[in-house]
């Protein structure tokens, strides 16, 4: 189980009656390959992972995960819905052999791959507490476990790190790093482009059903205007620029009071959005 994946979707297209969720919506990762799945509301993110998992079918276009169609791939896939879709009476570790075990480990492997991946997502201390007691946080962190149990060639992660605290957000980026280098395709969605650059990700923008843009991260957040900060002790300056370093030394060798405080902030996913609609 586990190893290399590989995901290509050919132009997408399903409606919901007069909605066009997708609209000839074409995306492709690599083994190895983090895609951060970026875009607003309703832009058909969860549609497309939906159709990915064999969970809904298309009208048009066509997906292939390994060469394989959905419904043939189920073993080789990991979803965690942005929803937490867990049974509350039942334990983490019952949960997790649950899944293992339906994605096909056999009874000899299931307690060593319930262990690691308790342990790579801190769910150790509570694994055998009922699901349904578990606060928010630690039931997604047991939704991205049972999603990657198996070690899929192909996981699908749906803002995975919507109401965790930091450390949490930490691991679970670690354990995606971690399946990513022994070779699964990632996909990975989120309102929160920080996340993108930790992970190492390349990027696709989603808006209307469609990939609008593509590319690693460096290239598509190059040129997007963050902003530096000041603080004297009487007022404020704010520059917005997409040179952060040489604007706050600048700056700061053309103050003349003394500086309380610098901040710099990097550009959001409302800035890459509004820089790649403005392009397109
Ligand atoms: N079951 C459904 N019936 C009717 N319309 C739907 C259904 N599911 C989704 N839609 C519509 O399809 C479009 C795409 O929705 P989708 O949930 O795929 O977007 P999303 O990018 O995942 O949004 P979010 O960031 O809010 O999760 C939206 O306009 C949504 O209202």
């Amino acid at each position: 189980m586990g190893g290399r994946g590989m995901l290509e979707a050919l132009g997408l297209v399903k409606g919901y009656g007069p909605v066009n969720a997708l609209d000839d919506f074409t995306l492709a990762a690599r083994p190895g390959e983090i895609v951060g799945l970026v875009g607003h509301n309703g832009a058909g993110k969860t549609t497309f992972a939906n159709i990915v998992s064999g969970l809904l079918r298309p009208d048009g276009g066509r997906v292939l995960v390994d060469g394989k169609a959905p419904g043939a791939a189920r073993r080789l896939l990991g979803l965690a819905p942005q929803h937490i879709a867990l049974y509350p009476t039942v334990t983490p570790r019952e949960t997790l052999r649950l899944f293992g075990g339906l994605q096909g480990l056999r009874r000899r492997e299931l307690g060593r791959a319930v262990t690691e991946i308790a342990e790579a997502l801190r769910i150790t201390d509570f694994l055998d507490r009922r699901v349904g007691v578990l606060s928010g946080g630690q039931q997604r962190r047991v939704q991205a476990a049972a999603a990657m149990v198996h070690r899929p060639a192909l996981l699908l992660l749906d803002e995975p790190t919507a109401g965790v605290d930091p450390e949490t957000r930490q691991s679970l980026l670690e354990v995606v790093r971690d399946h990513a280098r022994t070779g699964a395709a990632v996909v990975y969605t989120t309102h929160y482009l920080p996340e993108l650059t930790d992970l190492g990700a390349s990027i696709a923008v989603a808006r209307h059903g469609r990939v609008i843009a593509r590319g690693e991260a460096g290239e598509l957040l190059h040129g997007l205007p963050g902003e530096v900060r000041l603080t004297f002790d009487d007022e404020e300056m704010r520059v917005p620029t997409t040179d952060p370093a040489a604007t706050l030394a600048t700056m700061l060798v053309e103050a003349t009071k003394p500086v309380r405080s610098v901040d710099l902030s990097r550009p959001t996913l409302d800035d890459l959005y509004r820089a790649v609609v403005r392009a397109h």
